[in-house]
């Protein structure tokens, strides 16, 4: 389970501040794939970047399964899985070795670790690439490895920063079916978007963020129901009060 609470970031520079969280509060809980939405500058990458511990708040806080982040920062992320907006591989490694320097971050060693590569390698249909260098891997293939990095110690978190940017049809549906076989088992999934059909199509619940603050939360059923409206993007624009930086 993941919990926000109460968190305030400015970011300060000789002439601007900007409030990029203002006192945001929000639970994904087990079990569900909880989105959060908002449009461009509301906040959503600076509050994931607290919550991986990239970024420290100014004020409130963000727990892993009840563990500070700033308090324990090891012990939460060994709970948690990240995948960020960006693929960053070394391409000098396989994609085997990349994943194996992931698990090593981890803590994990000897058959144990294997074991879980390889299981991950099989999960994600990575057999044919595991051993390639992964200069020159297209998009979707590096989405798959990160995907791999990130999951292979078996985090009971896992938060995804607008994971389908860029992705076609296909990779987007293994990122999809991956992400519900997870759920399924029990785990705790948090991932920005701006893609409304997405969110639509994948989240159990959704956190409306806009200027750093909790605009709305709720199922898209709630959401829809509580703004008077059929259709999330609807709902979203009418809870947000504009339509600025959504994608359809
Ligand atoms: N390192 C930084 N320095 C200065 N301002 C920042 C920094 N990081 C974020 N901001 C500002 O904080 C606000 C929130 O940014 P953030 O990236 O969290 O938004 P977002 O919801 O992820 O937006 P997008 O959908 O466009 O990715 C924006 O106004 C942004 O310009």
């Amino acid at each position: 389970m993941i919990e926000v609470n109460n968190l305030h970031k400015s970011f300060v520079d000789k002439k601007n501040t900007v409030k990029a969280l203002d006192g945001l509060s929000f639970t994904a809980k087990d079990g569900e794939i909880t989105g959060i939405l908002g449009p461009n500058g509301a906040g959503k990458t600076t509050c994931l970047r607290t919550l991986y511990g990239l970024l420290s708040a100014d004020e409130g806080y963000a727990t892993i399964d009840g563990i500070k982040v700033t308090e324990n920062p090891l012990a939460a992320r060994a709970n948690l899985g990240i995948f960020p907006d960006k693929f960053g591989l070394y391409e000098r490694l396989t994609a085997y070795e990349q994943i194996d320097y992931f698990a090593s971050i981890h803590g994990m060693t000897g058959a144990s670790k294997k074991a879980a590569i390889e299981q991950v390698i099989k999960d994600l249909d990575l057999e044919d690439l595991a051993h390639r260098k992964t200069v020159g891997f297209s998009q979707g293939q590096r989405m798959k490895v990160t995907l791999a990095q990130s999951l292979v110690h078996q985090p009971q978190n896992f938060v995804l920063d607008e994971p389908t940017r860029g992705l076609d049809v296909m990779s987007t549906r293994i990122l999809r079916n991956h992400l519900a076989k997870f759920k399924a088992k029990g785990h705790c999934i948090l991932f920005s978007s701006h893609v409304m059909q997405e969110v639509a199509a994948l989240c159990d619940r959704v956190i409306i963020v806009a200027n750093g603050k909790l605009a709305a939360q709720g199922t898209p059923a709630e959401l829809c129901e509580l703004a008077g409206e059929t259709h999330l993007e609807e709902a979203f624009v009418k809870l947000i009060g504009s339509d600025e930086g959504v994608a359809a």
